[in-house]
């Protein structure tokens, strides 16, 4: 596929995610700001990941004349209802750190029982060219939010992103085996498919 796909994302860590999960599925995609100064995104919605991710694609794509992917992304915990999801960056703060935006989760849960610390990883990814034409795609993990944080092959929530199945976090997890399985990469894989179907 051509390599002229560029991520349209302030945030570093995001970006470096999304590369790694779009190249697990065969699309070579870098950050804008490798070749562009940093541009000042539209302002979020308070309720729609779709919305958000469309904005922010058609938008950079717009500035830029690139093609341009874009992600809005959230936890989800239904211990907690009125917290995170598509006001994840907010709720957290925008300016907090990783590892302070971790406490930041254990804090929220220190009351809720053990029992209930199921979460949800979203991902919304959206892809736009500069003359309009956009498409999307989303998709989740879903697990628990771990006692403590641990695990290094990866950074942020992965780290207290806790899969029974696996009896670890994701953090704990190579790329081989993590990519396929995040909100991320799944979501990945379906922007992937629909641009390969688009393209014939
Ligand atoms: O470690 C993480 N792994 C994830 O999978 C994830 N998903 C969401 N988050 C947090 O939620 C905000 C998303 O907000 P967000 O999608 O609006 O992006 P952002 O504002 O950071 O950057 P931009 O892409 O909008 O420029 C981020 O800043 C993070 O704090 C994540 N953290």
């Amino acid at each position: 596929m051509t390599n002229n796909w560029l991520i349209g994302s302030n945030n570093r860590g995001k970006s470096r995610d999304l590369a790694l999960c779009l190249a697990y599925y065969g699309l070579n995609a870098e950050s804008y700001l490798s070749d562009a100064d940093p541009l000042e995104f539209p302002t979020e919605t308070t309720s729609s990941y779709v919305a958000n991710a469309v904005t922010k694609a058609q938008f950079a794509a717009q500035k830029l004349q690139r093609p341009v992917i874009a992600d809005d992304s959230g936890i989800e915990l239904p211990a907690l209802p009125d917290k995170f999801g598509v006001t994840t960056a907010r709720d957290l703060g925008v300016q907090t750190s990783g590892g302070d935006r971790n406490a930041a989760i254990f804090t929220a849960l220190a009351k809720v029982p053990n029992e209930q610390r199921q979460a949800v990883m979203r991902a919304t990814l959206a892809l736009a060219w500069p003359d309009g034409r956009t498409i999307t795609a989303q998709a989740t993990i879903a697990g628990y939010i771990a006692q403590f944080q641990i695990g290094h092959y990866s950074g942020g929530f992965d780290r207290l992103f806790w899969l029974p199945r696996y009896g670890r976090t994701l953090a704990e997890l190579p790329d081989q085996w993590r990519l396929p399985l995040t909100h991320r990469g799944q979501a990945a894989c379906k922007l992937v498919t629909q641009l390969r179907m688009m393209k014939g």
